[in-house]
């Protein structure tokens, strides 16, 4: 049968493209770093003109579709996801690895409908790899399809994670007891790339068995959310509950057993939604 969003999602992996191209021109010139909600959280001039291309090229082919944009909503955009058709962009998942050029950086865009991730673009575009999910239809990896890690005992797991942009002593208190836990269960290794985006790709590639990060933002898993359970993996909430993308938190791994485990050694905390009222 044909797919009603088969040229979004086309449209999307060519604009994707065209701005991993735009993120390695960039590399070594854009020194304008800015800075948004704290001191380390990080903004440059290429993630706000990669937003802007992928906006206009969208907007020119599709005119009715919404947008939830990481630097619009910088800006003062709102971030509510409604039912009508709604790219999650994220320029560039990884901006404090761009400005160090620390080799993984992503162009993120999820596609929803109904509130449903509907397909997921993450292109690495350091690496060259561009990873797709379309739902119901699998996890791929330029082009080729992805499976998770069958791995099911957690002393054998690889778990990413990320410590974030917030410097709250309190929070930072909160991730580092949670990382003591789950190191000395003990895991084969904790990891992070540095971005959201990859280290659910990382899941969905079966290169580790698990990702969780309590403080990303709606536009760094929409679209890696797809790919893991394409790949055949499991999403929850940090206290077990399903995901929800707004909420902030997320735990994706190749598998239930895995994902509760963490779940269990994970010391949760709340933060601001995304979608809470913008403040006047
Ligand atoms: O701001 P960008 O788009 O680079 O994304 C974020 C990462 O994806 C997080 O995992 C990570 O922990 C950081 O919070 C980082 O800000
Ligand atoms: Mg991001
Ligand atoms: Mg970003």
């Amino acid at each position: 049968m044909a797919d009603v969003w088969q040229s979004s999602m086309d449209h999307a992996v060519a604009v994707a493209r065209k701005a991993g191209e735009m993120v390695r021109g960039a590399l070594k010139d854009d020194r304008t770093v800015m800075t948004k909600s704290s001191a380390v959280d990080l903004v440059t001039q290429t993630d706000q003109k990669v937003e802007q291309l992928i906006i206009q090229s969208v907007k020119e082919k599709f005119p009715t579709h919404r947008f939830i944009g990481e630097e619009s909503v910088a800006a003062g955009e709102s971030c509510n996801l409604t039912d009508d058709p709604t790219w999650i962009i994220d320029p560039i998942d990884g901006t404090t690895n761009f400005v160090h050029a620390f080799p993984f950086v992503a162009v993120s865009i999820g596609f929803s409908v109904n509130k449903q991730v509907e397909f997921g673009v993450v292109y690495s575009c350091l690496e060259d790899k561009m990873f797709t999910a379309r739902r119901g239809r699998g996890a791929f990896c330029n082009g080729e399809p992805l499976q998770v890690s069958e791995q099911t005992d957690i002393h054998q797991a690889i778990v990413a994670t990320e410590f974030g942009s917030s410097r709250d002593p309190t929070a930072v208190d909160h991730i580092f007891r949670s990382l003591r836990n789950i190191l000395c269960l003990p895991v084969h290794g904790v990891r992070g790339a540095g971005t959201a985006a990859i280290n659910m790709c990382l899941v969905a590639s079966g290169c580790a068995e698990a990702y969780y990060e309590i403080g990303i933002h709606v536009w760094d898993v929409a679209a890696g959310s797809l790919i893991v359970s394409e790949a055949g993996g499991v999403l929850l909430d940090v206290d077990g509950g399903d995901v929800d993308l707004m909420s902030r938190r997320i735990v994706a791994a190749n598998n239930r057993t895995i994902a509760e485990r963490i779940v269990k050694e994970i010391e949760s905390f709340t933060l601001q939604r995304d979608d809470a009222p913008l403040q006047s």
